[in-house]
């Protein structure tokens, strides 16, 4: 036997002694035996806590993936190893934060979502598509939608959504008659169809087209916010949480689409960790609130898009507030 065959036999026995002897040895932590499972996946899906603390300090990926595109952080979790999954959290949660310093530092974060916006896109009844065939917007999200408008219109007063997509939180919003509701949209087609579609005579609706991210100045504080772009990363979500304090009223609720890593359960978990905790650095408490989607999301949905951009059987709603505010 290898030594890397040996070190997933050492860390499906639990061994730490073992493991330690054949990493000091020259044992590789990045080795992937027959059935694509790595030392670290072996111990995490037997719960091996200790060893699963010394394959991560060894330099074993904590987000390597099976064939079947499971983690170690997945695996753990099926099997309810709370110990191993809290180990494969904080690992994931730290090696994305200083990720994310790195990327903050090196970064222009000038161009985010330029392509996409310069694309052509296409609406049929279901969604909303972009050149690519990549779904910018699905009708299946519709109550979650109605979820995210209720949470960001219970308090009224003034309402600001960025992304208008298919309209369907818009229409939502609507139905609590805010005093004033602002929609920023920076897609040409799209803006062109809410004029289209009577968006723009609406009395409580003012339509700011441009990105979000120049048309700041144009935006006022407001008492209730719902984020959900397309074509942009995690760092845009981020950049747009430092303007949070000066957008949202003291006693706002702010939300956001939760789609963050929504293929992989385990990944998920990670980043909605990741993203409470940086929102409760710029003093925001987040509540996540489970619903389940697994009925809205047959095969059918997906045919002739081409990436499952959501496949959890659950959607964590965000609902973030002023620490001060949920005390
Ligand atoms: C996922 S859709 C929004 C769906 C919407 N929540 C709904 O209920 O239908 C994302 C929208 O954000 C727009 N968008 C993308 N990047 C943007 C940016 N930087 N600023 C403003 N809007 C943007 C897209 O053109 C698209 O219409």
């Amino acid at each position: 036997m290898d030594e890397g065959e040996q070190l997933c036999e050492a860390a499906r026995n639990g061994d730490a002694d073992k493991v330690k002897i054949l990493i000091d040895s020259g044992a590789d932590v990045r080795f992937f035996d027959g059935d694509g499972l790595t030392p670290l996946m072996h111990a995490a899906k037997l719960g091996h806590a200790e060893v699963v603390k010394i394959l991560l300090s060894a330099g074993a990926p904590w987000n390597a993936l099976s064939p079947s595109n499971v983690s170690a952080g997945d695996f753990a979790m099926e099997a309810g190893h709370q110990e191993a999954f809290e180990v494969l959290l904080n690992a994931g949660i730290q090696a994305e934060l200083v990720l994310s310093t790195i990327a903050r530092k090196t970064s222009k974060n000038d161009n985010s979502g330029k392509d996409y916006l310069e694309d052509r896109v296409s609406f049929s009844e279901d969604k909303l598509m972009d050149s690519d065939s990549k779904a910018v917007m699905m009708a299946w999200e519709k109550p979650l939608m109605e979820a995210h408008a209720k949470a960001v219109c219970s308090g009224g007063g003034h309402i600001l959504n960025i992304g208008f997509g298919m309209g369907l939180v818009d229409t939502a919003i609507q139905q609590y008659k805010p005093v004033m509701h602002t929609i920023v949209e920076a897609h040409p087609e799209v803006y062109q169809r809410m004029l289209r579609t009577g968006w723009g005579e609406k009395d409580n609706v003012k339509i700011v087209f441009g990105r979000w991210q120049d048309v700041l100045p144009q935006l006022e504080s407001y008492d209730g916010i719902f984020f959900d772009t397309y074509g942009e990363y995690y760092e845009d979500l981020r950049e747009f949480h430092q303007h949070l304090p000066a957008l949202l009223k003291p006693s706002g609720i702010y939300s956001f689409f939760n789609g963050l890593c929504g293929s992989n359960a385990f990944f998920h978990v990670v980043y909605c960790h990741l993203v409470s905790l940086e929102l409760e650095k710029l003093g925001y408490s987040t509540q996540l609130i489970p619903l389940p989607v697994k009925d809205c999301l047959g095969e059918e949905v997906w045919e002739g898009v081409k990436h499952r951009y959501w496949q959890l059987d659950t959607y964590y709603l965000p609902v973030c507030q002023s620490e001060e505010d949920s005390e």
